[in-house]
């Protein structure tokens, strides 16, 4: 008897920040391992999160989002890293919230490639449960692009996923696992620290966060069965580090706490976490700097 035939492909999921491409990921592939937060733009490398099944693999791509409000260097960097994740792709995840079509979408509609098979992913349909303004919306979404399928979901609560993937699937070309089947992402432990740190900082600092800010790994070892970890939090001016710091030093301490604790669950094991404030003027404009970051 043939062996089934196996298919295995690259998905992009792209849609503005905030309609749900972390969370949508994270339940395609069935473990949390990209961290969501309600602020904008948590996630800003390139990861991949994998769904293998007998005869099909799914690679996931998930994309940064789109910053629309303040053009430097950094951004210009994160739109070309999205237009060349889309065009090295078998299949495009298009996510919007149901009944929001913003100027942000649609500048995320101008950069979909129109050689590769685009699906509509209309998200958060448990805060939009008429049917009829639901079709509506999708007509009116498919006046903007030629999509080739649509589907509706709730990323959250983990609604009509299995439907999504149906569409996907056809897309995918004849090929062996790219991964073994029981990995569910190539991300490294050094990027998930950074992740969890970020996500902190999302969540204490809020709107008081410079958006050219980044996490960076100044050390990482083993001792024993311990991981001694000292994480720089780069911002650009002294009064930012202030802010981060917070009085008597109370806000930072919260943030490097928190993630600690959430590290030594994720990696099973102790974690000595040191997270610092370190100012790096005009950063977000140097390229060079950014290519260390490998946007
Ligand atoms: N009600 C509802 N909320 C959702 C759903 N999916 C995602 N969210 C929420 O929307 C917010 C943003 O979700 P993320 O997954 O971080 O969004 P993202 O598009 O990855 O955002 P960026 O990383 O900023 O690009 C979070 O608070 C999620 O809990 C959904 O199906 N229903």
């Amino acid at each position: 008897m043939n062996e089934p035939e196996f298919h295995c492909g690259f998905v992009a999921i792209v849609g503005r920040p905030n309609v749900g491409k972390s969370t949508l990921m994270n339940h395609l592939i069935g473990q949390k391992v990209s961290i969501t937060s309600k602020k904008a733009q948590t996630t800003r490398h390139r990861v991949h999160g994998i769904h293998t099944e007998p005869t099909a693999q799914f690679i996931f791509v998930d994309t940064p989002g789109f910053q629309t409000f303040h053009r430097n260097a950094l951004n210009d960097a994160l739109n070309q890293s999205v237009r060349d994740t889309l065009s090295s792709v078998d299949c495009v995840l298009f996510v919007l919230e149901a009944k929001r079509l913003t100027d942000a979408d649609r500048e995320v509609i101008a950069l979909l490639p129109k050689k590769v098979p685009v699906v509509l992913v209309v998200n958060k349909i448990d805060k939009a449960k008429d049917r009829e303004e639901l079709a509506a919306f999708i007509a009116d979404c498919r006046q903007e692009f030629a999509f080739t399928d649509v589907e509706v979901v709730s990323a959250k609560h983990g609604q009509r996923l299995a439907e999504l993937l149906d569409k996907v699937r056809p897309h995918l070309p004849e090929s062996p696992p790219l991964y073994p089947e029981d990995m569910i992402t190539d991300k490294s432990e050094r990027f998930l620290a950074t992740e969890i740190v970020r996500e902190k900082l999302f969540r204490y600092l809020g709107e008081e966060l410079p958006y050219a800010m980044n996490v960076e790994i100044e050390l990482w070892e083993m001792e024993g069965e311990m991981r001694r970890i000292h994480i720089a939090v780069l911002v650009e001016k002294d009064s930012q580090k202030g802010i981060l710091i917070g009085k008597g030093g109370e806000k930072l301490k919260k943030i490097s706490t928190e993630a600690r604790l959430d590290m030594e669950k994720l990696f099973d094991g102790k974690v000595f976490l040191r997270v610092f404030a370190k100012v790096k003027s005009g950063w977000a404009d140097d390229v060079r700097f950014l290519k260390e970051f490998g946007l």
